[in-house]
This record gives structure tokens, C-alpha cells and sequence, in this order.
């Protein structure tokens, strides 16, 4: 069952009274890989999540979490989830929070690793203070140690750096990346695109309940390219960079396979280099472009 996929969904629909919420969506989510969902408000994300869990019933598709179909209540015993919306007992502590979680997921946690769980969300000195008196930003940080402590192997987490200050987004980057390495499967559904663009492997973008796009960073991304700035620029220099594009004296190439060796032939044909840098459109770029340039073309 370890060599199944973590998620596969296939053909998920659902709708509200008139509205279709989601429309036909399918994907799967490797083990040990972190798969971004992205899209607009009202897009379909956290719907297609919910169905995904069993929280909401679909009317029509079908999903297997680790190998099990996600109607046997054994597929969910090792999935970790923190919710958009959440919100804990605010009379029992932080450590009874994960020791709630613990017992509801039952398993079996070690005091010392629940101490370790609320010290990898930067909670370690707080654990015995009321939930209560949490800031917003406190509440997340503990939604994901309860989302990690049972030791799952995929986790989804909706949102769970909208409450974050920089520091602690970047905490949950490092988090992670660990989780990544631990071969744990992680569905990431987040409006923040650096944050995807940074950590997951592949991105699945949904638009008015369907799958805009999907596909690895270097995918959607295209090809990689060198932006030059060139002046006294020659033919003899224009054949060396083949094709190109310009504006002004910013020359936009396919990236060659040695920058060096360019540059100094550029140079040995009177080529004045004023700057050399990498380019490639970012994930936002290309997201917006996806949403309202070709909404159709992509479906
Ligand atoms: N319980 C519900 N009852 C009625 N309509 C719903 C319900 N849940 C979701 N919807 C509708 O389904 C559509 C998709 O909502 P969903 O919450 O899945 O979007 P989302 O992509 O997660 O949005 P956001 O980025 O704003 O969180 C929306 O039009 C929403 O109004």
C-alpha cells in the first residue's frame, strides 16, 4: 500500500442548489511529493479538499487516500489536516489540544514527542496556556502541530499561513521541506503564489470548478531564459546570440548551456556587457495569464 499514490481523485463533482462548485476535477498527490492548489475565490479548492477528506459527500467521483477508498474510515488514520476555518477549545491548553487530537486519531504519542510537535511550530513555551488566549497567528501554528502529531503520511492543509507573520511563513516552508524528505505527501492550498512557487513540486490550478491547468514548476513555467544588456551590439554579435528578442539594449535569449562562454564571445566581438541575468515568467505571471487570458484554451 506504501507504493500507492498518497491522493487520487478522479472526476469529482459537486454542486450547491444551481451552482456547480466543482466540475469533473481529477489529480493525484505522490507520496513524499507537495502538491499546490491554486485559483480564485470561490474557485472550487477547498470543495474539492472537503470531498477529498469525506467532510462532504460528492455527487459524482471517486477518491483513494493512501491506497484505501476514502469512504473506509481507515484511509483518514494517517492523514494530518488543518482546516481554512478553525477553531479549538479555548479552555484546554495547547498540549491538551494535541493530546485531544492524539487520542481522537488513536495513536500512540509520547509526551515528549507532543513537546517536540509544539516546538516545531515555535509553541514549545506556551504548551500549558489556555487556547483561549492564543492570537490568530498562535491558533494556525497549533492547528499544524495537530495536523502533524500522529505521525501522518499526507498531510492537507488549507490556508495554513494566512494568520502568519513572515517569520513563521517561512518556519512553515522549512516544515515543509522536512515533511518532504520524510516522504510524507502534502496538498498545499494556499493564496500565497511564492510560498507554492518555493516549496511544491506540482501545482494544480482550478478556475470556476475545473482544472485550469496542471503540471510541474518547469512545465507551467516554460523554458528558462537570459535577459542581456548589450550595447554596441554588431551582426557579427547579433549571429552569435541567434535568436533573440529586444527592447532597447535588453536582449532576451533561449538560456544557452555555458553563460561564461557567451559573454566572452560577445566581448571578442566589441559587445559592451553591462548586465547578465536569469529569467523565467513567475508562477503569478503565468497563473494570471492561465485565469484571464485563456480561460477556455486551458480546459
Ligand atoms: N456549503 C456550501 N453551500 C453552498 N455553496 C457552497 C458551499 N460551500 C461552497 N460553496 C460554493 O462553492 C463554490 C466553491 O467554493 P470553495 O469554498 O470550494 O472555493 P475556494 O476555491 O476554496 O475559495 P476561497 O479561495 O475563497 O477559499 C463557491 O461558489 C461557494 O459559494
Amino acid at each position: 500500500m506504501t507504493d500507492s499514490p498518497a491522493v487520487w481523485a478522479s472526476h469529482l463533482r459537486k454542486r450547491y442548489r444551481k451552482r456547480v462548485a466543482v466540475d469533473g476535477v481529477s489529480f493525484t498527490v505522490a507520496r513524499g511529493e507537495v502538491l499546490g492548489l491554486l485559483g480564485p475565490n470561490g474557485a472550487g479548492k477547498t470543495s474539492v479538499i472537503k470531498m477529498m477528506l469525506g467532510l462532504v459527500r460528492p455527487d459524482a467521483g471517486e477518491v483513494m487516500l493512501l491506497g484505501r477508498p476514502n469512504t473506509d474510515p481507515r484511509s483518514r488514520e494517517r492523514v494530518g489536516y488543518l482546516p481554512e476555518l478553525f477553531r479549538y477549545q479555548p479552555w484546554l491548553t495547547a498540549d491538551e489540544v494535541l493530546a485531544l487530537h492524539v487520542r481522537l486519531a488513536g495513536v500512540t504519542v509520547s509526551d515528549r514527542e507532543r513537546r517536540d510537535g509544539l516546538g516545531l511550530v515555535g509553541l514549545a513555551d506556551r504548551a500549558s496556556d489556555r487556547v483561549g488566549g492564543f492570537s490568530k497567528g498562535m491558533q494556525q501554528r497549533l492547528g499544524l502541530a495537530v495536523a502533524l502529531v500522529a505521525r501522518p503520511e499526507l498531510v492537507v492543509l488549507d490556508e495554513p499561513t494566512s494568520a502568519l507573520d513572515p517569520l513563521g511563513r517561512a518556519d512553515v516552508r522549512d516544515l515543509l521541506l522536512s515533511l518532504k524528505q520524510r516522504r510524507v505527501a502534502v496538498l498545499l492550498n494556499s493564496h500565497l503564489i511564492g510560498e507554492v512557487e518555493r516549496v511544491c513540486d506540482r501545482v494544480l490550478i482550478l478556475d470556476r470548478g475545473r482544472v485550469a491547468a496542471s503540471g510541474t514548476l518547469a512545465e507551467l513555467l516554460g523554458r528558462r531564459s537570459l535577459r542581456l544588456r548589450l550595447t554596441s551590439v554588431n551582426d557579427e554579435a547579433r549571429s552569435v546570440l541567434g535568436s533573440f528578442e529586444r527592447e532597447d539594449d535588453l536582449y532576451t535569449v533561449d538560456m544557452p548551456d555555458d553563460v561564461p562562454a557567451l559573454v566572452a564571445d560577445l566581448v571578442e566581438h566589441g559587445v559592451r556587457v553591462h548586465a547578465v541575468e536569469p529569467a523565467r515568467a513567475t508562477l503569478e505571471e503565468r497563473l494570471l495569464d492561465i485565469l484571464r487570458t485563456h480561460p477556455e484554451e486551458h480546459r
